[in-house]
């Protein structure tokens, strides 16, 4: 197994990518400032849980093996089934801590070509094996984890080795794409061009095209072209019932769109092997401002007069005074705004002065504006946004639930749905866990007509029962959302873990064309069998 950091230098040792928890090794907390980080969570265990060598690991007997002429494709290693078993969200980070690697895949395919691609569907189709898409495994929603139990054997497939820039067409300023590459590895295929495909997610080191494309992922951008959508001219994607690539073209009204098919599939119609994306110049004029606010409801007031003023700002940000806190943004209990303008061939100081002029007017107090990457607020937000998957990582070994998720819904509902939600998760984590709850927000992408809250939620667990307490939680979460008519994902996808509020939210006669669109597609039902549908039976199978 390959478990090189992509963005590495090419001198010195490569760091591994760690098996259980977020991005490399060596970039996990060592025990001690484990220990430091829980002493500040009343409640926090006193020592963190250790982690586990691959050797202890609870982990049951790869039950199949891969055709003589797959052979080269496929690893059953201990160590690579660890490392695709779960994504990444709180509850998978605790339960590789604990060793529990029930439902690690029997085998780990990593193609390097589309024909490979499609052997190894073929193969799985009349084998009855359950294929997972794998692009780095960075799924929060339980997308890459196989729960079904109704396969004889399942396959993740990680498409890494797709990992290149195919053709760069500068006139149309767009470029085809192999899905596997990583965010590092495609950025610095595209620099030598001029070009950028500026969709920076969270994730973005350790997550890929693919999985991009496949969960509708959200990037920087906190407004106009917020999901990865936005940037897609066409796609390529084997499916067992053949390669559908849709029409490169700027825009097109005929019918109903073929890749929004694909888009959000979460790797259950097929497995995208290529895209044409649509880039953009190297921004060269890039300016940030912050602004504070002493009420949520002025600065929500603020955030929505800015999103509807038409001036577009690249980022826009809105901190809770917890989460302005933990940033190092804000003290004193205010929030933050973080703002930022970008334009390859313009200056963007009288747009970034127009937008905190409008924040002003809605009672904001700004701070002096300074360049991107400079020691400014939107700098110190930035590197504490970037180090906190491995926080989270140090608070999962100190028992200490901290864990996300994210909705969206319209501005007029927007104040309620945010009350409601500290309220109800602030009582849940009383009653479930005995300890106090923070519970933060932000805003992370704004449209004229609503925006995208993020929640973190931080208390102590009881050892032993972090995940069940943390699913009480989570439970809880999505019937506040429902309840309120927001959306179970704004950006982080529906996997398995959203299945509840996704089937509530979604129409039923959609519903039946979606079973359609799969039962034609994946005949034999083996593709990432449980996201989206429920798995249905295949011909053949028995029991
Ligand atoms: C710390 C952290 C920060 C995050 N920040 C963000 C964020 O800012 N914005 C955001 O949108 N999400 C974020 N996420 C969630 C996650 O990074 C995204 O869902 C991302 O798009 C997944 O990409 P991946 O390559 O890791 O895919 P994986 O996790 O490997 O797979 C995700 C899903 O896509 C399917 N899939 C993957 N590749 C393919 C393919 N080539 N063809 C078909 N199906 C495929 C899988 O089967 C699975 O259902 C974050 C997650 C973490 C842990």
């Amino acid at each position: 197994m390959d478990r090189r950091s992509p963005s590495a230098s090419a001198a010195g040792p490569l760091p591994r990518r760690s098996w259980w928890g977020w991005g490399t090794e060596d970039r996990a907390l060592p025990d001690g400032e484990c220990a430091d980080l829980g002493a500040l969570v009343p409640g926090a265990a006193g020592t963190p849980l250790p982690v586990p060598g691959i050797a202890d690991l609870d982990m049951p007997l790869s039950r199949v093996t891969a055709p003589p002429s797959l052979g080269h494709l496929v690893s059953d290693a201990p160590e690579d089934r660890a490392g695709h078993t779960y994504g990444k969200a709180y509850r998978d980070v605790v339960r590789a801590l604990y060793g529990d690697l029930r439902p690690a895949p029997d085998l780990v395919a990593r193609p390097r070509t589309e024909r490979e691609v499609t052997d190894v569907l073929d193969w799985a189709s009349g084998a009855d094996v359950a294929v997972v898409p794998y692009g780095a495994g960075s799924s929060v929603v339980g997308g890459v984890e196989y729960r079904a139990g109704l396969h004889r054997g399942v396959v993740s497939m990680d498409l890494t080795g797709l990992d290149r820039v195919l053709e760069v067409d500068r006139v149309s300023r767009a470029a085809r794409i192999q899905a596997g590459v990583l965010g590092p590895a495609l950025e610095d295929q595209l620099r030598p061009h001029g070009l950028t495909l500026r969709h920076f997610p969270q994730s973005f080191e350790f997550s890929t095209l693919g999985g991009w494309l496949a969960t509708r992922a959200g990037g920087h951008y906190a407004t106009l072209h917020t999901h990865i959508d936005d940037l897609v001219e066409s796609m390529r994607v084997v499916t067992p019932a053949g390669v559908n690539e849709s029409l490169r073209v700027p825009g097109s009204g005929a019918g109903p769109s073929p890749d929004r098919l694909f888009l959000g599939s979460e790797g259950t119609l097929g497995v995208i092997t290529e895209a044409w994306m649509r880039l953009q110049d190297r921004p060269g004029h890039k300016a940030s401002a912050t602004v504070f606010f002493d009420g949520f409801d002025t600065a929500l007031r603020a955030v929505r007069a800015i999103s509807q003023s038409g001036l577009h700002p690249a980022n826009c940000r809105l901190l809770d005074p917890g989460e302005a806190a933990l940033a190092q943004v804000a003290v004193g209990g205010r929030s933050a705004l973080v703002l930022g303008v970008e334009s390859a061939g313009r200056p963007v100081d009288g747009r970034l002065a127009e937008l905190v002029g409008l924040a002003r007017d809605h009672g904001g107090a700004p701070a002096p504006a300074g360049r991107e990457d400079s020691d400014t607020a939107a700098g110190t937000w930035r590197s504490a946004f970037l180090r906190m998957p491995y926080l989270r990582d140090a608070l999962a070994r100190m028992s200490v639930i901290s864990e996300t998720f994210e909705t969206a819904c319209t501005w007029d509902r927007l104040p309620l749905l945010v009350d409601t939600v500290r309220r109800e998760l602030a009582a849940t984590v009383r009653k479930t866990t005995g300890s106090e709850a923070m519970v933060n927000c932000r805003l992370t992408h704004v449209y004229p007509d609503g925006a995208a809250p993020y929640f973190t939620v931080v208390a102590a667990a009881r050892r032993g029962s972090e995940v069940a307490m943390w699913d009480d939680v989570k439970a809880a979460a999505t019937q506040v959302l429902g309840d309120l008519g927001a959306t179970v994902t704004h950006h982080h996808a529906v996997g398995r873990d959203h299945r509840p509020g996704y089937d509530r939210q979604r129409p039923e006669p959609f519903a039946l064309a979606l079973r359609a669109a799969k039962q034609a597609l994946d005949p034999a039902g083996i593709l990432n069998p449980g996201v989206l549908l429920d798995p249905a039976p295949r011909p053949g199978a028995t029991g």
